[in-house]
């Protein structure tokens, strides 16, 4: 047990209702949410520290790629630490992404974007992080893909991210974000987030120190759970 969690602010959230972005009319309550105290099914969680990942299991280049292949699209590294709300790091916590290929295309069977697949290409992994709360995965970077919430509408580039800190009520789910993106002011998912601020802490930073020369670019998004410099969680229920 980690302890009491700092209370969740719910002005500084994305609120449920934002008409912009279509579907999260439906998917938002009708009544005010009611607010508990955090108690034991909170403040403890899974320990991921003794699973066992695979060699490639933080290598989206390799872990769907047939021997010898490698992903389609710009090689990239992200990479940061996980922090709690003290900013303590947070070690061996399990953190699960998952994204489009290059050309702006999920696997999954609903994803009927023109886009081909790539079949080097699976666009998930997970690593768990070391005991100074840092993570890194390679991987390319997702292509922006249009969406029907409006007649002519882009994703952004991004990496959805899952976080399972020390507890439940640390549990995050965000999207993280490419520095430079035009698309991001013009995104309504990115857009539910009222406080510039904390829309400038989703987006990864170009981090030319981590660059591989001749390899992959490398990207910076540190990850806090909870409290003032909380990472956004999504605009969706299972965010609030
Ligand atoms: O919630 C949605 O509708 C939705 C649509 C497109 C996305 O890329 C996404 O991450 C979520």
């Amino acid at each position: 047990m980690t302890g009491a969690l700092f209370p969740r602010q719910a002005g500084l959230h994305p609120p449920a209702f934002t008409p912009g972005y279509k579907t999260s009319v439906l998917r938002s309550p009708q009544r005010a949410l009611i607010s508990f105290g955090s108690g034991p099914s909170e403040e403890t969680g899974p320990a991921f520290g003794h699973v066992k990942l695979g060699e490639h299991d933080n290598d989206l280049l390799l872990n769907h790629a047939r021997p010898g292949q490698s992903a389609i699209g710009e090689r990239i590294i992200v990479h940061g630490r996980l922090l709690d709300e003290g900013g303590r790091p947070i070690p061996g916590a399990l953190i699960e992404i998952w994204q489009a290929n290059a050309g702006g295309r999920y696997r999954h069977k609903k994803d009927g974007y023109l886009a081909p697949l790539d079949p080097d290409f699976g666009g998930c992994g997970r690593a768990i992080t070391a005991e100074d709360g840092s993570y890194v995965f390679r991987t390319i970077k997702p292509g922006a893909y249009p969406w029907p919430n409006g007649p002519n509408e882009w994703r952004p580039a991004h990496i959805h991210f899952s976080i399972f800190g020390h507890s439940f009520g640390q549990r995050l789910i965000s999207q993280m974000y490419f520095e430079g993106d035009p698309l991001i002011a013009r995104c309504p998912i990115a857009q539910t987030i009222p406080d510039k601020e904390a829309l400038n802490r989703l987006v990864a930073a170009l981090d030319m120190a981590e660059t591989k020369p001749m390899d992959a670019i490398a990207y910076k998004f540190d990850i806090v759970l909870r409290g003032r410099r909380q990472t956004h969680f999504e605009n969706r229920l299972e965010g609030m």
